[in-house]
């Protein structure tokens, strides 16, 4: 059996990355594919407990390095649990964050830096990487709007952190960017909701032809 394909999405907070992911997996479902969509930090019961702990506004006086090691202990779980047996089954895997979320939130804008924070991941994905990754690009200023006006969204630890923090995670992705071009695709992630779904939509359908997983 041919390998699935694994694709993930990446921005600030409030880009959307939820929302869209939501619609593309209907689309893809609705014209027979095998489609697996989760998220990280979770996704399955060990990697939310552990998404609990990192998030938990109480948490004030977690370490970088603890955070950054427990995001990196929710991935590889959520990795061999869920996301490899998907890739390994034939599946189209949507994972909503992975591994350049690390790279931009706690290499870059905590400032432990990006080859650190990739060494203790490489530990936890061997190497796995994304197939595509869709960046959601979007002012922070706006993304925290957005979440700010969400009243089903309870503001979390990572979501109260300062707007320095936030343009910094930006900066990070920009950085990001730069490492891995082939790999990532950014789209304008302001713009409405449609057309921003249309755009992500006719991104993973080249993909999927040029895959041949179509
Ligand atoms: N293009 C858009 N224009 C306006 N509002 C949008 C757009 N996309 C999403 N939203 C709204 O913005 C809010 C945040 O969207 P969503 O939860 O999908 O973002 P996210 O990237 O998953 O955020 P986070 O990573 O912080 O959880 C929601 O209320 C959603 O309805
Ligand atoms: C995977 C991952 C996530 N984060 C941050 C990014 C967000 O602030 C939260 C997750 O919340 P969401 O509503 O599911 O987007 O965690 C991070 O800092 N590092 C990571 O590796």
């Amino acid at each position: 059996m041919n390998k699935g394909t694994f694709i993930t999405f990446e921005g600030p907070e409030g880009a959307g990355k939820t929302t869209v992911i939501a619609e593309i997996y209907k689309r893809l479902e609705s014209v027979g594919e095998a489609v697996l969509l989760t998220r990280e930090p979770g996704g399955i019961r060990i990697s939310e407990k552990i998404r609990a702990i990192i998030l938990d506004n109480e948490h004030q006086e977690m370490d970088g390095r603890t955070e950054a090691l427990l995001y990196a202990a929710a991935r590889r779980q959520h990795l061999v649990e869920k996301v490899m047996p998907a890739i390994e089954a034939g599946k189209i895997v949507l994972c909503d964050r992975f591994v350049d979320s690390s790279l931009a939130y706690q290499g870059y804008a905590r400032g432990l830096g990006m080859d650190e924070v990739m060494a203790i991941n490489a530990f936890a994905i061997e190497d796995t990487m994304p197939d595509l990754t869709i960046f959601f690009a979007i002012h922070p200023e706006e993304g925290l709007k957005r979440i700010e006006r969400n009243d089903d969204r309870e503001q979390n630890r990572l979501d109260n952190e300062t707007l320095q923090f936030h343009r910094d995670v930006y900066a990070g992705y920009e950085e990001v960017q730069r490492r891995f071009p082939d790999r990532i695709v950014q789209i304008d992630a302001s713009a409405p909701l449609s057309e921003v779904t249309e755009n992500v939509w006719k991104i993973i359908s080249s993909q999927l032809i040029s895959s041949g997983n179509s």
